[in-house]
């Protein structure tokens, strides 16, 4: 059986938030979903957008979103972004105390349910959860802020999780976040890794779709090696 291809997600946290509907515009012919980082500065120090915006941004693009939630008290919040149009809605293990029930909410919304681990949590106790999830999103970084450098030790856990998938013959995503650039993207492929999430390397690039679509070339041939 053939690799699947590779998703690439940029990360609007490194746009321009007062050109968001260009920006995303910018990559919608080279990228598979756009990546939205939701902060609220209590489940990481950290504030950017919420469901207003998404709602306006929706609106502005055909980029399926890859809603990724740093929030606590996501069951209060996270419908609202399903019924906002999101593909997949993730949230952090860490901030919720019935992660299936959220889930199985999300998808009856319409949306993909993703669970993210933060860079301090092993993946072992949650990997019996995956049935009720699309999407897993491995951080690769503490989550909070984008800029920061790849941590490889992460990989670790992604390869844990592409096992169980593979064994489980489950239908989903795994999907890493944090530092994703030319320089880690094929090591995290390799690792089991099929969701790329890049800010910095896709925004700051000179060419934002042209950064999408190198980024794709490369992890697509590291998906492809035995
Ligand atoms: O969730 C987060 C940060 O917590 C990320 O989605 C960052 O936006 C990734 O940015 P780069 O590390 O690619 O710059
Ligand atoms: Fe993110």
């Amino acid at each position: 059986m053939s690799a699947p291809s590779p998703v690439v997600a940029p990360s609007i946290l490194a746009a321009d938030f007062a050109r968001l509907a260009e920006e995303a515009r910018a990559v919608e012919d080279a990228a598979d979903w756009l990546h939205v980082d939701v902060m609220d500065n209590h489940f990481v120090p950290n504030l950017t957008i919420g469901l207003p915006v998404v709602q306006s941004l929706r609106a502005a693009t055909t980029l399926p979103f890859d809603v990724h939630l740093m929030i606590e008290d996501p069951r209060r919040w996270a419908p609202g972004y399903a019924d906002a149009g999101a593909y997949n809605v993730t949230f952090h293990v860490e901030a919720s105390d019935n992660p299936v029930s959220l889930a199985k909410d999300l998808r009856a919304a319409g949306a993909k349910a993703g669970l993210a681990v933060d860079r301090d949590t092993p993946i072992e106790p949650y990997l019996d959860l995956l049935p009720s999830f699309d999407t897993l999103l491995i951080m690769t970084i503490k989550a909070g802020f984008g800029g920061q450098k790849f941590i490889p030790a992460m990989l670790d856990k992604v390869a844990a999780a592409r096992r169980h998938v593979k064994a489980g013959h489950l239908e989903m995503r795994i999907e890493v976040d944090g530092g994703i650039g030319e320089d880690t993207i094929a090591q995290a492929a390799a690792a089991g890794a099929d969701a790329f999430v890049a800010g910095t390397a896709v925004y700051g690039a000179q060419d934002p779709a042209e950064a999408v679509r190198r980024l794709r070339g490369i992890a697509a041939r590291a998906m492809a090696e035995p």
